[in-house]
């Protein structure tokens, strides 16, 4: 199954959209935005005073009265259809991850192993560290981890990508998610979450927008929103008594005038609050998660994709993210006094037991190169040093002969402390290699360097391009490796990264970014290990991987579904994009109602004030004319702006400040202009059609 990804304005959601648009009319879901509940209220207060036109003495034309308040209703609702129609597609899209909630009966296990009875259970009833078998053909009911048992497993549900994967127990490929299936062999699975935990569960909740909050830019917004709208408040409403005021002196003078109404007032209020972004804005905010999930990245709060769009640090891993990271071994170099094949049989004993892919490619060049078998392990009675980040060596145990292989570092500390001196040779040899941009890996056989083999990688193509970009848009890239400072030095000058920390620990990335947050920078990052958990947890914006462990996943406040490290790049275009289109509105949607002030007070005003006639450089038809127009006008905006909100506006990596100098001459300059066009246009068609 492939999740379908609907387009914008596809006819299936344009229906329920407009249907949800009316259900929206209740207080609560119109108090959610206070600018909007001022035009909701506005509405109201209309409609009654037509009620009363009708049946007693109106404060104006009943017909003008209907008009004004048809309009202010419209305007409520084209808000509504815009958040609606955004909460639509992410609906669309957490309806297909129901899908994969299929009802699959589990094979519980009577106890942890394979082998034994087991009985069939319903995932509903799977909790926590239960252990259930999947073998081929069977759909992984929960999330879990596996503790038995190799298997290739279709994740394209998930992850949309066809070819299946490898998980197995150990290590970083043990997690799999529910709704997923075994194509070939078997595994135990240990349950990991309890029923309604799981992380489609979480997926569909976030998705659905169940738990969207606002963010607290969102927040910050708002309450400058809400102040404007108390000035403009405080301003329209102090004109009731001065028009009171100059109706009376014009009757002292014998001149007829006539005091504004409550509709006008009501009208100039809305249409001189900033209705465009109040309206807009919860829309933006859905859109931005929706096309993170289009881009497969499952985001848990609102809050993390507003983060992605302001991050100033990313720090990326070498291998995997920056390189291809299938470090293979190309060639031998054995030290002085050693023969390549002496080196490369004690190179593969090293490595016979070594899963990762730099061991295994050991093991192959070995017979490649030297057609050497690899030995039957059992007889060898030897105990295995599995590699780690921290140690950086592997190994085996031959009774008391200690073999290794590992970084140049490791490798020096291990014989240092064995009393034995480390080559120049090899020295010369392992520099040679990093220069390259190769990984060394030096072999010692009890306590003799035997020499260094290459593990070469390339850097992904066209990653120069995006870090230059994302230089231009002022974000500081950070290379992360456990690889010496050489190696390092040439994959960063290679890739154009900004910065390197070599030989790191995990301890160091979680140090780096705490130093970054406290210069008052925002640190975006990739893991997917439980040895980044730490560092996950830390970071602003932290995307695991979906093929991670839980823990790693647990971390994060992101999943990619791809499992693609290089996401991250385009996960801070997105959130950049979200952040841009807000603040382009915003500035759209107050220059427009500064300029609305000055094109309908003069209109709207003159009987009251002839001496505004100088100001009207409008010439609108009529004052009443004037009045609707504006608040056509405002209302149609609007939806006018809809497909900007949810697609965002025009991504482009260039620096925040020429970034705010384009928006504010685009926006702003468009902002004030637009409404004297657009209002006069109307104009125009309202006394064409004799409707004022
Ligand atoms: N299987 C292995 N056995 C022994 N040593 C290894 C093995 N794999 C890697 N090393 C050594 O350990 C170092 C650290 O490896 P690690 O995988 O932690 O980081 P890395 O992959 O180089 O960097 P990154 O953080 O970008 O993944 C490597 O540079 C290499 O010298
Ligand atoms: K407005
Ligand atoms: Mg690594």
């Amino acid at each position: 199954m492939t999740r379908k990804n609907l387009s914008l304005f596809d006819s299936k959601l344009i229906g329920p959209a407009i249907v949800d648009s009316f259900k929206k009319l209740n207080p609560r879901s119109q108090l959610r935005s206070p600018v909007m509940f001022v035009v909701y209220v506005g509405s109201i207060i209309t409609t009654l005073l037509f009620i009363q036109s009708l049946i007693g003495q109106g404060e104006a034309n009943p017909g003008f009265i209907l008009a004004a308040s048809v309009w202010l209703w419209f305007t409520v609702l084209f808000a509504n259809f815009a958040e609606s129609l955004a909460e639509g597609r992410s609906k669309a899209q957490a309806e297909s991850l129901r899908a994969l909630k299929q009802t699959v009966l589990a094979k519980k296990l009577a106890t942890p192993k394979h082998g034994t009875t087991w009985l069939p259970a319903s995932p509903g009833d799977l909790r926590k560290g239960d252990t259930v078998l999947v073998e081929a053909g069977d759909v992984i009911p929960v999330d879990g981890e596996v503790i038995e048992g190799v298997a290739t497993v279709d994740e394209s549900a998930i992850t949309g990508e066809s070819a299946p994967v490898i998980r197995e127990s150990g290590g970083d490929f043990s997690a799999v998610t529910g709704g997923t299936r075994v194509l070939s062999d078997w595994l135990v699975v240990r349950i990991a979450v309890n029923p309604g935990e799981a992380f489609i569960d979480r997926m569909i909740a976030m998705v659905e927008g169940a738990k969207r909050q606002k963010t607290p830019n969102e927040i910050a917004l708002t309450i400058l929103l809400v102040a404007l709208s108390i000035v403009f408040l405080v301003v329209t409403v102090t004109l009731l008594p001065m028009s009171l005021f100059s109706v009376e002196m014009a009757k002292a003078a014998g001149v007829a005038s006539s005091p504004i109404t409550i509709t006008v007032l009501i009208a100039l209020l809305v249409c001189l609050i900033p209705t465009t972004i109040g309206g807009l804005l919860s829309a933006i905010g859905v859109a931005g998660m929706s096309r993170m999930m289009q881009a497969n990245v499952i985001a848990t709060s609102g809050r993390a994709v507003e983060a992605a769009g302001d991050v100033d640090v990313l720090l990326l891993d070498k291998t995997g993210t920056i390189t291809l990271g299938n470090r293979q071994a190309s060639e031998f170099y054995p030290a002085p006094g050693v023969t390549q094949i002496q080196l490369a049989d004690v190179a593969q004993l090293a490595s016979l037991a070594d899963e990762t892919p730099e061991g295994r490619s050991i093991v192959i060049l070995a017979k490649q190169k030297f057609n050497m078998r690899e030995r039957d392990i059992a007889a060898l009675q030897a105990s295995f040093v599995h590699f780690s980040a921290q140690t950086r060596m592997s190994g085996v145990d031959l009774g008391d002969r200690a073999i290794r292989k590992g970084s140049v570092d490791a490798v020096k500390k291990h014989v240092e402390a064995l009393g034995r001196s480390f080559p120049e040779e090899v020295s010369r040899q392992v520099d040679d290699i990093s220069r390259r941009g190769s990984t060394p890996l030096v072999v010692v056989d009890d306590g003799r360097v035997m020499g260094a083999v290459e593990l070469k990688d390339i850097v992904k193509g066209g990653i120069k391009e995006r870090f230059s970009e994302l230089r231009r848009m002022g974000i500081k890239t950070v290379m992360i490796t456990g690889d010496n400072k050489l190696t390092a030095a040439a994959i960063a000058a290679e890739a154009g990264v900004d910065d390197f920390l070599a030989e790191a620990t995990p301890e160091d990335k979680l140090k780096l970014i705490r130093d970054y947050q406290s210069q008052g920078r925002l640190v975006a990052m990739t893991g997917d290990g439980t040895n980044d958990a730490p560092a996950l947890a830390q970071a602003d914006v932290a995307v695991a991987m979906n093929s991670g462990t839980q823990a790693a996943k647990e971390a994060g406040n992101m999943v990619d579904l791809d499992s693609n490290p290089t996401k991250l790049l385009e996960i801070v275009e997105i959130g950049k994009q979200m952040l841009m289109t807000r603040g382009s509105l915003t500035t759209f949607s107050i220059a427009n109602d500064v300029a609305k002030y000055f094109a309908i007070i003069p209109a709207a005003f003159v009987s009251t004030y002839p001496q505004l006639k100088a100001l009207d450089v409008m010439q609108l038809s009529s004052p009443s004319s004037a009045i609707m127009s504006a608040v056509i006008f405002n209302a149609l905006i609007i939806v006018v702006l809809i497909p900007l909100a949810l697609k965002g506006v025009k991504y482009r990596a260039v620096g925040a400040a020429s970034l705010l100098r384009r928006n504010m001459l685009i926006y702003g300059l468009g902002g004030i202009i637009v409404p004297f066009a657009g209002i006069k246009l109307i104009d125009m068609i309202l006394s064409l059609l004799h409707l004022v």
